[in-house]
């Protein structure tokens, strides 16, 4: 029997069954819209109830984290894996430790993962987890206790090729060698298991880079669709980790001048641009400092605002790199107000719905993090088949090759918002990356039957 279907039918369905979880419909409801059209004219698809099933994890493990600090004190966290669709490869997506994480946020995570990692065009499915675990001011060895408590619970649960973790907010190079050394103690393999190791212990050239270069790479393909470049454009970076950081270095490279930097108390602002060796020296200091931005004002770079965010600065394109809903209706409207013509999103659902219809009914480019932030994931796959092969590539050939793959991201999403595109001509790259990948995942799971 076929399942047609309509959007209000199954946002109703989710809503009712999962009203709490404001993130995971959030998420939904941004692809549905593109998607619900796609499914209904496609027989096979209504026949397997797609959508409502690609909307729907598969698998969700909670499990407690109780734990003894390094005095003594009993402490229990909360964590989950949440494996939303293995049908391209297995479960790939990272682990977030933050206060705020909850199920509602590790579902959106793991649904946007799923349409990432299709965009990618290599075997993984998607997945995401973490905790509610707050790293923040904690000494080395308490995350080292944690991390290991931590993947007590979840190594049974994991493997090479079944679900392969990486990181994301406050999980980084320091907490991933943690983890491994836990997994390997425990299950006595020297396995692909985690990706964003070591690079003495399996881990990959450009994968610490890749999310943030990954986005200039896609940025630059934007521009070159529109017949200009990076060179002397004023770009606004929000967040100070990883992703941001990383975006800051290449844009940098690339000619441009990055003219803010931020985190959750506020945005540094540098008028004449970051140097170069501004970002090495906060790419070095922001594992450790407690305000990289503030130490880097000391250092006679750029002016603090306290609690502002740095979406009224006067710019050509805006990057929000550092975590969801962190870019509102009002800030898109500042950026339009201010000269803004692309943003383009490093950090996984910054821009609320509301930010997003401003800037798709205002016309300028707008490309959803699914695709524009996929590099970091495109390069763990890279991780997994070095690993698979018992092989370093060096780190040139890893670049170029995120290069390619950023292109031809940026290639399917054009190529399907043309394809979508409406009288005006206008291309909606939010529709494209939804259709794209919604496409690959779709045809893969009437593949393999229900
Ligand atoms: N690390 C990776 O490879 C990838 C990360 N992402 C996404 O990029 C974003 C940033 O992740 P990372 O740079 O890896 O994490 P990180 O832990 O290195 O940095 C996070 C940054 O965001 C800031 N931040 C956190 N909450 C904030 C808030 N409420 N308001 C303002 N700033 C806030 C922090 O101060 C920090 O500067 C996240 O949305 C993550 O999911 C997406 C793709 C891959
Ligand atoms: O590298 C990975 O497996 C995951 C990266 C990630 O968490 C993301 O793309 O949001």
């Amino acid at each position: 029997m076929p399942n047609e279907s309509n959007f209000d039918e199954i946002y109703d369905f989710l809503s009712t069954k999962f009203e709490s979880e404001k993130e995971y419909l959030q998420a939904v409801r941004e692809v549905l819209e593109d998607i619900v059209p796609i499914y209904n004219a496609n027989e096979a698809y209504k026949q397997a109830d797609i959508v409502r099933r690609l909307c729907l994890p598969e698998r969700v493990i909670y499990f407690t984290v109780s734990w003894v600090n390094s005095e003594g004190t009993v402490e229990v966290n909360q964590a989950w894996r949440v494996q939303h669709n293995g049908v391209m490869g297995p479960y790939k997506g990272g682990l977030r430790f933050h206060p705020t994480v909850n199920l509602s946020v590790l579902k959106f995570l793991a649904f946007e993962q799923c349409f990432k990692n299709a965009l990618t065009g290599l075997p993984m499915g998607g997945g995401k987890g973490g905790s509610d675990f707050n790293p923040k001011g904690r000494s080395d060895r308490d995350i080292m206790l944690f991390c290991q408590a931590f993947m007590r619970e979840l190594q049974r649960h994991i493997g090479a090729n079944t679900d392969i973790p990486a990181g994301d907010i406050n999980v980084g190079a320091r907490e991933i060698g943690y983890l491994y050394g836990e997994y390997r103690r425990l299950n006595n393999k020297f396995e692909g298991v985690l990706t964003g190791k070591g690079l003495e212990f399996g881990g990959s050239y450009v994968r610490t880079e890749a999310t943030g270069f990954g986005l200039i790479y896609f940025t630059e393909a934007v521009c070159d669709a529109n017949d200009t470049t990076l060179e002397g454009k004023r770009v606004v970076v929000s967040g100070a980790g990883n992703v941001a950081l990383h975006a800051a270095k290449k844009a940098i490279q690339k000619g441009a001048t990055v003219v803010t930097l931020s985190n959750s108390r506020g945005f540094l602002f540098c008028d004449e641009g970051f140097s170069e060796s501004d970002i090495a020296w906060a790419i070095d200091a922001h594992t450790t400092s407690s305000n990289v931005l503030t130490d880097l004002e000391s250092k006679g770079s750029g002016v603090w605002f306290s609690d502002k965010t740095p979406w009224h600065v006067k710019c050509d394109i805006a990057l929000p790199c550092a975590t969801q809903n962190e870019l509102h209706e009002k800030d898109a409207k500042a950026l339009l107000e201010n000269g803004c013509s692309m943003v383009l999103e490093g950090a996984n659902m910054p821009c609320s719905n509301n930010a997003q219809e401003v800037f798709i009914d205002s016309g300028i480019t707008y490309v959803p993090g699914k695709a524009s932030n996929a590099g970091g994931v495109a390069l763990s796959g890279l991780e997994m088949s070095q690993n698979a092969q018992f092989s370093q590539h060096e780190a040139d050939v890893l670049d170029n090759e995120l290069q390619s793959i950023m292109k031809s991201i940026h290639a399917r999403c054009l190529e399907e918002a043309k394809r979508s595109a409406g009288k005006d001509n206008y291309i909606n790259y939010m529709k494209g990356a939804n259709i794209a990948a919604f496409r690959r995942i779709a045809d893969a799971m009437v593949a393999q039957g229900v």
